[in-house]
């Protein structure tokens, strides 16, 4: 990515670039990468497919709901069938390859699917079933959790990105401080895991950005027992929706300034960032049922905004509009252009 905005055509060493459309292509490489290793190039096929499912799905799910409406053969409704079809078999091809080469030692198990195919015991695996005889997971198991990896985790950091790109160029001076750090750190080489943890500020300036635009805006929860909550009781049954971008934006819980980006809250860490010390920052949910994702996205936007500082310096392009709003993340409605200056 950093070569090829290297050899865009450039006035002075400077182009124009949307970042939200870049990330899309850097996560969905990366995720594609990390889930099926050597077979990402057909991964990210999948994808890209199930990439225009989503947006069919989402499209059903703002529309009136008339009931059985979803079973009419539609001209959308059959696209929806067909993608779902063709993303299964697909994925079913990838990891019948991946079984098969890690039977006769082809493979190294450095992916997810490769992880998940080891953990389970293969003996037990059943080929076309969908009902459990093991305690490893079924061939059709297998796939949702591929297909839910990339839905959970390629959009999301997309998001967390963009607007950390967008807001380093708001505030040339955190921009400044970020690759001060960053320089130190790692020098120009390119970052090892061992100098991220070393990266405070920029940990610093992650977590606002967290905090200001969190990707996913709400969360929702289901009772689905009687539950109480210091005073409050919650029937069983209860859907509960926890507003994150309301409640990371609230002065009672933020201080007056909580709508502005300041990243030295973060400077002693989550638990001591809100005001009086409560804990009102959520982006990646809590308790049992947390994102499974969150260091793997911390490690790639940490390596990805190193990178882009230790290149170039950043500034909004002048046909940039702030205008967060949600399809299935937080995004940019006309896009993230910014200028971007060879160092
Ligand atoms: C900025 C990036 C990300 C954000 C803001 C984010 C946020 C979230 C949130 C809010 C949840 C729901 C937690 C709950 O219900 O309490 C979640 C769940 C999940 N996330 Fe992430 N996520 C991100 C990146 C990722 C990545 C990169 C992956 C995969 C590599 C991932 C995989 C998952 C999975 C599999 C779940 C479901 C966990 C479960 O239900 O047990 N996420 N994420």
């Amino acid at each position: 990515m950093i070569g090829e905005w290297k050899s865009l055509d450039v006035t002075h060493g400077t182009c124009e670039v949307d970042m939200w459309v870049e990330f899309q292509k850097l996560t969905a490489d990366v995720i594609s990468r990390a889930a099926f290793g050597s077979s990402y190039e057909e991964g990210k096929k999948m994808f890209e497919l199930q990439k225009e499912l989503i947006l069919l799905t989402l499209e059903a799910m703002q529309s009136m709901y008339i009931p059985g409406l979803r079973f009419v053969p539609t001209k959308k409704n059959r696209r929806r069938k067909q993608l779902d079809k063709e993303i299964t078999l697909i994925l079913k091809e990838i990891v019948q390859n991946k079984m098969n080469a890690m039977k006769t030692g082809q493979t190294k198990v450095d992916d997810l699917l490769g992880l998940m195919l080891q953990s389970n015991n293969q003996n037990n695996l059943p080929e076309h079933t969908t009902s459990k005889k093991s305690n490893g997971l079924t061939l059709d198991e297998v796939i949702e959790e591929c297909k839910q990896f990339y839905l959970a985790g390629q959009e999301t950091t997309s998001s967390w990105l963009t607007w950390t790109i967008i807001v380093l160029a708001m505030h040339p001076e955190w921009q400044e401080k970020a690759r001060d750090e960053i320089l130190e750190v790692c020098g120009k080489k390119e970052p090892s895991f061992e100098a991220l943890s070393h990266l405070k500020i920029v940990t610093m300036i992650l977590n606002e950005v967290l905090r200001l635009y969190p990707p996913v805006i709400a969360q929702y929860q289901h009772a689905y027992k009687e539950t109480k909550i210091g005073h409050i009781t919650i029937p069983a049954g209860v859907d509960l929706n926890l507003p994150t971008l309301l409640l990371h934006h609230d002065p009672a819980l933020w201080g007056d300034d909580a709508e502005e980006f300041k990243p030295e809250r973060f400077s002693e860490g989550i638990s001591k960032a809100g005001k009086d010390n409560q804990l009102a920052f959520f982006p990646f949910g809590w308790g049992p049922r947390t994102c499974i994702g969150q260091n793997f996205a911390m490690i790639e936007t940490k390596i990805a905004v190193a990178m882009i500082l230790q290149h170039f310096s950043l500034e909004l392009s002048s046909s940039y509009t702030h205008a967060p709003y949600t399809v299935m993340t937080l995004q940019p409605q006309h896009g993230a252009h910014v200028k971007l200056h060879q160092l």
